[in-house]
Formats: structure tokens, sequence, C-alpha cells
């Protein structure tokens, strides 16, 4: 038996049709049901739905044998254990630093103020301010990081911008693009040995829909 692991949301919905484009086909609908292990028409390959962020854990100690996961989450993680054989082109975004509009970024960097930023990716933001030599405290958070800058807690985020709708709707604007970000397949190091031949064919079944979408 082969375990993926998917995330409920946009990485499933974006992972379906990469699955379906080899006639991989889900069997159960996550929004329809409770079912955390879904079957697939394939007799070997099961589906298991875990958060987004917890994708990587299941994969490195071997509770699924391979998952797709967000590069944000891959660098947040750590790749420990993990075999990144494709980048799957779904899911994309980028990390970037955002502030008030009435705040002057570019002002304080500068003059090198400490930075108050607010962010889920705190791995990424550290390095990334640490490369331009810029000084910041650092405040962890789980979620609407819009919402720390308009309430003082924080002078910018680091967060995930796609169409920008959601900066906009918060009076927020885009100062610096970090990195771009698409999600990836991962795979345990172990299952590949232990499990070649469905793995390989599975990861080939992953590469030749990606190709074609390309
Ligand atoms: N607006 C977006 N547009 C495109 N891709 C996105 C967007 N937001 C997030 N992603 C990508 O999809 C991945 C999963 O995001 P999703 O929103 O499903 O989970 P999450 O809420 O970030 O995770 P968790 O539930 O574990 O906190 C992210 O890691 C990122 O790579
Ligand atoms: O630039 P946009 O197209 O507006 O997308 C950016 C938003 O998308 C993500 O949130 P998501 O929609 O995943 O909500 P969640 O973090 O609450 O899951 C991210 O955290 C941003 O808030």
């Amino acid at each position: 038996m082969i375990t993926l692991a998917l995330s409920k949301g946009r990485i499933f919905e974006e992972t379906l049709p990469l699955l379906a484009a080899a006639g991989i086909e889900v069997l159960e609908d996550p929004e329809k049901s409770r079912k955390l292990i879904l079957t697939t028409n394939q007799p070997d390959l099961r589906v298991v739905l875990v958060r987004a962020t917890d994708v990587p854990t299941y994969v490195q100690y071997g509770g699924a044998d391979l998952g797709v996961t967000g590069k944000d989450t891959l660098i947040e993680h750590g790749a420990q254990g993990l075999y990144q054989p494709l980048d799957l082109c779904i899911a994309q975004c980028r990390v970037s630093v955002a502030v008030r509009a009435d705040f002057d970024y570019a002002l304080a960097v500068k003059q090198g103020s400490r930075l108050k930023v607010a962010t889920k990716y705190t791995e990424i933001a550290r390095n990334f301010f640490a490369s331009k030599g810029v000084h910041v405290d650092m405040i962890k958070l789980y979620g609407s990081m819009e919402l720390a800058p308009l309430t003082g807690l924080a002078d910018a985020i680091v967060d995930l911008v796609s169409t920008g709708n959601t900066l906009k709707a918060n009076h927020l604007v885009e100062v610096e693009r970090i990195m771009d970000i698409s999600s990836h397949l991962v795979v345990n190091q172990a299952a590949l040995k232990l499990k070649q031949v469905p793995l390989r064919r599975l990861i080939d079944v992953f590469a030749r829909a990606t190709q074609a979408k390309a």
C-alpha cells in the first residue's frame, strides 16, 4: 500500500488533475465526508488528509510515503529525510513583505530601524532580513497576519501573496518579494528504497502530468 499525504483545499484540488491524467481517482470527497483516509480507484494507493503544515512531518516519519506540500512549508519545516523529486508547479504564489500604506518601509530600512515583523514564516523572514542586515523582532503568528500592522502589533508582515486581494482589502502594500512559491512532491527516503517500483511509478505519473501542463 502506498500512502499519499495531501491537505484539504487548494493542494487537494490542484493535485487531483495531476492524478486524473494517469487515470487515478480519489473515490471520496473531503468536503462531503469527515473521513481522513480516502480510497482511490487503485487498490494499492490511498490518500491521507493532514494539515498543510503537517505534510512534511507525516512523510519524514513514514506516516505517509509521499506528499504534496508548499515550498514555504518545506523551508519552515526543514527537509531532513525528505527526497524532493519534483516541483509540481501548483498552488503558485509568493512570499512577500507587506506594510500599512502609511508606513515608510524604505526609510525604516535605510535608517537601520528595528522592525517588528509578524509572520507564520519565521525561518524565511529571519533569513531574508538577516541577508539585508535589517534587525527584526519576530512575532510568530499562525494566521490572519494582515491584522498585525492594522492593530499595531507589528510594522510589517511576511505572508503569502497571490492575487494581492487580501492585502488590498486590508489596506496593506507589498514592499518586497522574498521568493516564489509552488508545491512540491516529497517522498520518504526509506520508503523509496523499500517500495521502489510503485513509488517510482507514482513519481513518474506526477512528472508526466506536470510536464504536460507546462
Ligand atoms: N492564495 C494562495 N494562492 C496560491 N497558493 C497558496 C495561497 N495560499 C497558500 N498557498 C500555498 O498552498 C499551501 C497550502 O495552503 P493552505 O491555505 O491550504 O494551508 P494553510 O492554511 O497555509 O496551512 P495550515 O492549515 O496547516 O495552517 C501553502 O503552503 C502555499 O504553498
Ligand atoms: O493574494 P491573495 O490571492 O489574496 O492570497 C493571499 C492569501 O492567501 C492565503 O490565505 P488563504 O486563502 O489560504 O487563507 P488561510 O491562510 O486562512 O487558509 C495567504 O495567507 C493570504 O492571506
